[in-house]
């Protein structure tokens, strides 16, 4: 079995029930990925959840929801004092999220420090792979980013594969120029990288999937996925180049973690053995169903039943 250490915050959802009524979850890219990768490849790959949280009855709740989707929560931390960060949906009337957020002091943020104090770097098993987005970056304690680099360039050169989606949260950001710098290392670092065209917009004015993937060339990246709604998805690695149109749909209801359920379905597809294509059409079809529900995680049973009529 592979194995996966994804590395990040994982927070209190809260997703409109109705107009003055809000649904209780737990979400954050990174757990959103890590729950759609372990439910698509139960038994390809071991998945371990990177984080902090404190040891309140939300964060005691919030382990136990990880250990339901069989993810391994040994690499989450306890803060003695913290707790988790929240955030809550805003949709417009054709789906599209925005969010607002409470988590400027949450436990997650201390992560680093805490996995130093506990864990020796010379014991630490390198994973197979490791994932982490600019949410996990923005989110650090400027004082624990050596510790972070340390550590993602130690398992890569212990053969680590290194996947990063950028994620770009101007918010949780203090200047353009930090997070910019970040990136640069980021995509330094990184053997595979699955933006948002739109991240790319925002933060380098970059407008079209060519354009990014010339941005991205200077790197040496090995595999490069880019995302765009309803537009066709890109892959480019070294010559190969695909162009995976995907069927739009319809009635969108929240958008919410789509691209992180892509993530998640994509990483688990190519963990099972599909070729990029095909694991890029198993990913499509898993974020069209999240899209058309409210809130990152759809309903554990629910998507058992879609996903056993998906034939990969
Ligand atoms: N309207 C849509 N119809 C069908 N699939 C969609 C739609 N919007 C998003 N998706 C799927 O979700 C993936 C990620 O969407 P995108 O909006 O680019 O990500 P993010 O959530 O990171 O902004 C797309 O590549 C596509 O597979
Ligand atoms: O913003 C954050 O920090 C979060 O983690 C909240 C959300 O769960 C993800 O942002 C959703 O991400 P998308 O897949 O791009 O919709």
């Amino acid at each position: 079995m592979k194995r996966i250490v994804i590395i990040g915050e994982s927070m209190l959802e809260l997703s409109p029930a109705s107009p003055d009524l809000w649904q209780q979850s737990f979400a954050g890219d990174v757990h959103s990925l890590a729950v759609y990768l372990k439910r698509c490849a139960p038994e390809a790959i071991q998945v371990s959840f990177m984080s902090a949280v404190g040891i309140d009855a939300a964060s005691t709740k919030l382990i136990s929801s990880l250990q339901q989707e069989d993810i391994d929560t040994s690499l989450i931390y306890k803060h003695p004092s913290k707790t988790l960060g929240l955030y809550m949906i805003n949709n417009t009337p054709s789906g599209e999220r925005s969010f607002q957020y409470w988590r400027n002091d949450s436990a997650a943020k201390q992560v680093m420090h805490l996995h130093q104090a506990q864990v020796s770097a010379a014991t630490f098993t390198a994973p197979d792979q490791v994932f982490f987005s600019g949410i996990s970056l923005a989110i650090l304690e400027k004082d624990s980013r050596d510790l972070f680099w340390d550590f993602i360039h130690r398992l890569k050169q212990q053969g680590t594969q290194v996947i990063f989606d950028p994620n770009y949260r101007a918010k949780l950001w203090g200047s353009i120029e930090d997070c910019k710098a970040q990136y640069e290392l980021a995509f330094h670092a990184s053997n595979l990288v699955l933006p948002s065209l739109e991240d790319f917009t925002n933060l380098y004015q970059l407008d079209s999937a060519i354009a990014v993937s010339k941005f991205l060339s200077a790197y040496n990246i090995d595999e490069i996925i880019i995302k765009d709604g309803p537009a066709p998805i890109i892959y480019q690695s070294g010559q190969d180049h695909l162009e995976v149109a995907i069927e739009p749909v319809t009635q969108v209801i929240d958008t919410t973690a789509a691209g992180d359920s892509f993530n998640g379905s994509y990483l688990a597809a190519r963990a099972r053995g599909l070729n990029p294509e095909n694991a890029i059409r198993f990913a499509a079809k898993i974020s069209a169903l999240v899209i058309q529900h409210k809130g990152a995680i759809l309903n554990r049973e629910l998507f058992k039943r879609h996903i056993s009529k998906l034939h990969y």
